[in-house]
């Protein structure tokens, strides 16, 4: 079994953050560590704060992890003040992980914002050239490159621009779109567009949790990345498709559609 590492921040409901990170690792069959990098009061209806936990703290519970662990893939969420942000690339090149995917986490569905803008430019130069694969939604994309994207053409263009930043691999994911949720990675070489209906529903809080947690999941179980992308986008588009109806505002995804289906359950 593969083991996946979560550095991310927490949801006391479920929904996104480090718990929807874990949910995504179990059912694509990998071991789930998980890392804290602040500690957030939200739910299906928002955001209401969160306090940073030291970048000390957050450099101990690494090492707790890299010294008795073989990490197979981490993925990285909520990373709040530049100070996490260099703590985290300090580890990252001391433990140099086989793969990296690193979900540019700004702001909340609700509009809280989970990246003060200070640290956007410290996100840009000490991360960025860190990831394998980079998975910003069109405002995250929007920000990182200072330009507009209203089309499918502009998204083509952040993806590659990103990839100049430095990044191996970058997915400009179309949850956002209007149309349909079309997402489109440039691996460094090519595009490939990864063409989805959207679904109408209010069942998609912690989908880019989920999305970039499925993706390091499938890279740890040996898939290629155009394949990795593929399969995550179906988990998330099943569990907003089969989503329970939990909480008041934005509920969480189904994480175990598939295992309940082969166990016959509903
Ligand atoms: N309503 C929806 N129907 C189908 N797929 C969706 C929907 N909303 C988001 N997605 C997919 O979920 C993933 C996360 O996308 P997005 O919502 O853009 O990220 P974030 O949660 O970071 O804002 C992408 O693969 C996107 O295409
Ligand atoms: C702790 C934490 N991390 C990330 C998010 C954002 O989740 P995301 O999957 O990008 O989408 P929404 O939940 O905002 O729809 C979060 N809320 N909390």
């Amino acid at each position: 079994m593969k083991h996946v590492l979560s550095i991310a921040g927490t949801d006391p409901s479920g929904g996104a953050g480090a718990a929807a990170d874990c949910k995504t690792f179990c059912a694509h069959g990998c071991f789930a560590l998980n890392v804290i990098t602040a500690v957030v009061s939200q739910n299906t209806q928002g955001v209401r704060g969160y306090m940073d936990v030291t970048p000390d703290l957050i450099a101990d519970q690494i090492d707790a992890v890299f010294e008795d662990i073989d990490v197979d893939a981490v993925k990285i969420g909520m990373v709040s003040v530049p100070e996490t942000i260099r703590v985290i690339a300090d580890k990252l090149r001391q433990y140099q992980p086989r793969f990296v995917v690193i979900d540019p986490v700004m702001v909340a569905t609700s509009g809280h914002r989970l990246l003060v803008p200070e640290a956007e430019q410290t996100l840009k130069e000490v991360l960025l050239p860190l990831a394998d694969v980079l998975t910003p939604n069109i405002p995250e994309a929007e920000v990182l490159t200072g330009k507009t994207i209203e089309n499918l053409s502009d998204m083509e263009d952040a993806a590659k621009a990103i990839s100049a930043m430095g990044a191996r691999a970058v997915l400009v994911k179309g949850g956002h779109r209007v149309e349909d949720a079309t997402d489109i990675l440039f691996d460094g070489q090519e595009l490939h567009y990864f063409k989805g209906k959207r679904v109408d529903s209010t069942s998609t809080h912690g989908t880019g949790c989920s999305l970039s947690s499925a993706i390091a999941s499938d890279l740890a179980n040996g898939m290629s990345l155009a394949d990795a992308v593929a399969e995550a986008k179906q988990y998330v588009y099943e569990g907003i498709a089969h989503a329970e109806p939990i909480g008041k505002g934005h509920g969480p995804i189904h994480h175990f559609y598939e295992l309940y289906k082969k166990a016959g359950l509903q």
